[in-house]
């Protein structure tokens, strides 16, 4: 299959290179220029659970895509959230009627973004598990496992989220068809809702929060106010079940070590966060429902204050 990687950071480097290894025509695209002129001299030199691999593959700026002449099947999604929009914007030329797209992003309503660019019935979404790293321009750390869910937002679409299913399982990325995506994208919201903002926050990863004997209060609470927001969209998270969920990934043998992709933007790169999307989405529609969610307008409001401390951009 023709695939398009639109966001080629750590994520995209892993989806690019597993479906890369399994024969797929991958073509990479990102913005960030140190990154493109390594992968362009060396190829993308990655570090897969302990193995070191070099995988060659084109890659080109989002303004470099008109002039190409190219067209996809598939384009994953993985820039960050406030980077969707203009990434979109620039890669049109690669969609045709016949093109899918499959957001993989955390966060919420990313859905609305990309209906401006491509019909309803070839939009897949998703959620993944999988997690990344990039230890500088064109080097990624990709460790542990995951998976995906995804599924169709359009009955039209299901064949060829099917078809997703299957080429990303063959490439080892675990992926199921989901029957109920909305659902795994609140409960991964809520994974995001309470990792992300605390270890950014506390500087610290997944393992040393959980160990915390005050964060299972700090992360039910925020959960509670996913939950309660949730429902007003007809999405109904059991508390408990989600809970236990975030905590599967305490285990420094599973993704505990991991630095949330949160910590990773600001405290690594000083680069600003996805927060607006997460709990600042529950935060806005709380608001626009009368609901009160205060641990998320708390930490929304401190992820943004160390974003200004730092400077990030
Ligand atoms: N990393 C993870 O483990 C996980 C991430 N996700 C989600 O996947 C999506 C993509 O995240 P992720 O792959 O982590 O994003 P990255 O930050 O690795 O990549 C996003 C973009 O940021 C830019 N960039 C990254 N590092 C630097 C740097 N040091 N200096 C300058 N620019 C840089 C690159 O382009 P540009 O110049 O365009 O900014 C890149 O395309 C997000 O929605 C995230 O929440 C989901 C699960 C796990
Ligand atoms: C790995 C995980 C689940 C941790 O929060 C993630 O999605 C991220 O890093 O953004």
């Amino acid at each position: 299959m023709k695939i398009a990687i639109a966001g080629a950071g750590a994520m995209g480097s892993r989806f690019g290179l597993m479906l890369h290894q399994q024969g797929h025509e991958i073509t990479l695209i990102d913005q960030w220029p140190a990154h493109i002129e390594a992968i362009r001299e060396n190829g993308l030199i990655a570090d897969l659970n302990g193995e070191m691999i070099t995988a060659k593959m084109p890659i080109y700026a989002p303004e470099e895509i008109a002039g190409l002449d190219q067209e996809v099947d598939l384009i994953i999604a993985l820039t960050k959230a406030n980077q969707l929009d203009a990434m979109f914007n620039d890669i049109q030329s690669l969609i045709n009627e016949d093109t899918h797209v499959i957001c993989l992003l955390n966060g919420l309503g990313h859905e609305d973004v990309l209906a401006k660019y491509v019909k309803k019935e070839n939009i897949l979404l998703g959620i993944t598990m999988w997690t990344a790293g990039l230890e500088g321009p064109g080097r990624a750390k990709l460790f542990g496992t995951g998976e995906v869910e995804l599924e169709n937002i359009e009955p039209a679409g299901e064949a060829f989220a099917r078809k997703v299913t299957d080429i990303f399982t063959e490439a080892g990325l675990n992926a199921v068809y989901s029957t109920n995506v909305k659902h795994s994208i609140w409960r991964k919201a809520c994974v995001n809702g309470t990792l992300n903002g605390l270890c950014t926050i506390l500087d610290c990863n997944i393992a040393d929060l959980g160990a915390q004997p005050v964060s299972e209060k700090m992360i039910r609470t925020i959960i509670h106010e996913f939950a309660i927001v949730a429902k007003t969209e007809h999405v109904e998270l059991d508390e408990e079940e989600v809970f236990n969920h975030v905590a599967t990934t305490f285990d420094p043998n599973g993704v505990g070590l991991h630095h949330p992709s949160m910590h990773q933007d600001l405290i690594k790169n000083n680069r600003l966060t996805e927060i607006d999307y997460i709990n600042g989405a529950v935060s806005r529609k709380g608001d626009v429902q009368g609901i009160d969610t205060p641990y998320c307008d708390f930490l929304t409001a401190l992820v943004h204050a160390k974003e200004g401390i730092l400077g990030a951009q």
